[in-house]
């Protein structure tokens, strides 16, 4: 259940993060720009609830998100440059956060933070993390999600490597992937060509 948002805006300023030139205000800038546009396609299906609103004129009936009912899960650190952009769409949202970083020998994720809200199997769950690689750190952070309760669990990021569809689907097929872009393949150090580069790096400026 892969889903690439192909609309022109998104694309343009993928484009534009792609470029090795450019800056790390502007990557993050623009990483909040596409999350907001991303967002839009993703949350199409949000739960609405009926209110009784006035307005200058007369009562009515209208609708409003759940904010409480949706979670944003971000994985570590690079998934809050997603995060920023999301959230701007439904402030009211919970947070959860999973720190994993990918061991640079290995590139098997290592887990040294897990916090979420409670009553998950309540929430849609949306995961963001820029890069689906190997798709190793993805699909932890799931299991945990699903080991914790969750049971709607969507995940957004913004390149993906075929090789990390493929292992993510075999373990989570239940869980649609929403990405901006699918990449060509990994290369030997598992980092998606052409790709971006390092997202957490690039985000952060920690290079
Ligand atoms: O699909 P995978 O092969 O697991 O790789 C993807 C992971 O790698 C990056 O994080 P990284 O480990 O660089 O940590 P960081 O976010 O702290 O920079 C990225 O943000 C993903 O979490
Ligand atoms: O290409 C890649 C792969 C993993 N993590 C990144 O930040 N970039
Ligand atoms: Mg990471």
């Amino acid at each position: 259940m892969l889903t690439v948002i192909d609309h022109p805006l998104v694309q343009h300023k993928l484009t534009l993060m792609r470029k090795k030139d450019t800056t790390t205000g502007d990557f993050r800038r623009l990483a909040r720009e596409i999350s907001l546009l991303l967002g839009y396609e993703v949350l199409r299906d949000l739960p609405l609830e009926t209110i009784t609103i006035e307005t200058p004129l007369e009562t009515m009936e209208a609708v409003q998100v759940q904010g409480k009912k949706l979670c944003f899960i971000s994985i570590l650190r690079a998934g809050e440059g997603i995060l920023d952009g999301i959230l701007d769409l439904v402030p009211s949202a919970r947070i959860g956060h999973i720190g994993l970083y990918r061991d640079p020998e290995t590139h098997e994720p290592v887990e040294y933070y897990f916090k979420v809200p409670e009553a998950l199997e309540e929430r849609l769950c949306v995961v963001v993390d820029p890069m689906l690689a190997t798709g190793h750190s993805a699909a932890a952070a799931v299991t945990k999600l699903k080991e914790a309760g969750a049971k709607q669990i969507k995940l957004v990021c913004l390149i993906a490597a075929p090789e990390g569809v493929a292992a993510f689907e075999a373990v989570h097929a239940d869980v649609p992937v929403y990405t901006a872009a699918l990449d060509r393949q990994l290369d030997e150090h598992a980092y998606i060509r052409p790709g971006l580069g390092d997202a957490g790096d690039r985000l952060f400026g920690t290079k």
